[in-house]
């Protein structure tokens, strides 16, 4: 294949979402990949998958596989198969819940195992979800960026609920894996897309029969 062909293609990057039950993780990928939440819990059995292409500086596009892997494979034997070979995984805990944030560490190991015979290891975000619910939390950010501080990892806080930083916490890392710089205005212009999506969010629980409106994350330059 020629150079041209090969730049012409996207690159697919594998994104894989771990963390306890119940911490956000499809309600991550979903806002991410669907721009949609649903409040009703449904526990996500083995895995699931989601793809978005994203547009990073210099025109470049990508796409990325977002493997959404359900919080009780924990104990299992898939979940090693699962997290082989990912290019980036976010660690997902919910803020409120101080348990969902100790077992990171547990959730961390795992996926340095999983791929410590690789010669490339995957860039790995540590993300605090649940920020709409500030007033419950009970993991201080302090902790947050000490973990993140002694392990190497990038930080995000976000809200599936309301979007906030979501689509920012897979840009940096997608930026990151491929080694693109997003300068401060391109993560002010993510953020403020987001923003922009919290307003038309809560006009569409009101007439919930209306479609969304589009959003124009897609369009980040
Ligand atoms: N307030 C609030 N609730 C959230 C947020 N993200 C997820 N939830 C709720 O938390 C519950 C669990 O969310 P899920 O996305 O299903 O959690 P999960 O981590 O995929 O869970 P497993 O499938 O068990 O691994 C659901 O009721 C969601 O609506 C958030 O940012 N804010």
């Amino acid at each position: 294949m020629s150079d041209s062909e090969e730049d012409s293609q996207d690159r697919q990057l594998k994104i894989v979402v771990v963390g306890d039950g119940a911490c956000g993780k499809t309600s991550l990928a979903t806002r991410f990949a669907q721009e949609a939440f649903g409040k009703q819990y449904k526990q996500t059995i083995g895995l699931d998958f989601f793809l978005k292409r994203i547009s990073l500086p210099g025109n470049l596009n990508v796409t990325l596989q977002v493997w959404d892997i359900g919080g009780q494979t924990i104990g299992g034997k898939m979940l090693d198969k699962y997290v082989y070979g990912a290019h980036g995984v976010l660690l997902v805990y919910d803020i409120t819940n101080y348990q969902s944030f100790e077992n990171l560490e547990d959730w961390f190991s795992l996926v340095k195992k999983a791929n410590e015979e690789n010669d490339i290891q995957p860039v790995v975000s540590l993300i605090g979800n649940k920020v709409d619910l500030e007033h419950m939390r009970t993991v201080k950010a302090d902790k947050h960026q000490r973990f993140c501080q002694e392990n190497s990892l990038i930080s995000q806080f976000v809200s599936a609920k309301t979007g906030d930083s979501v689509f920012l916490c897979f840009q940096r890392v997608a930026a990151e894996i491929l080694g693109v710089k997003l300068n401060k205005a391109e993560i002010e212009q993510s953020q403020r897309v987001v923003k922009a999506d919290i307003v038309n969010y809560s006009q569409d629980t009101v007439a919930r029969t209306v479609n969304p409106p589009r959003s124009s994350m897609c369009v980040l330059q």
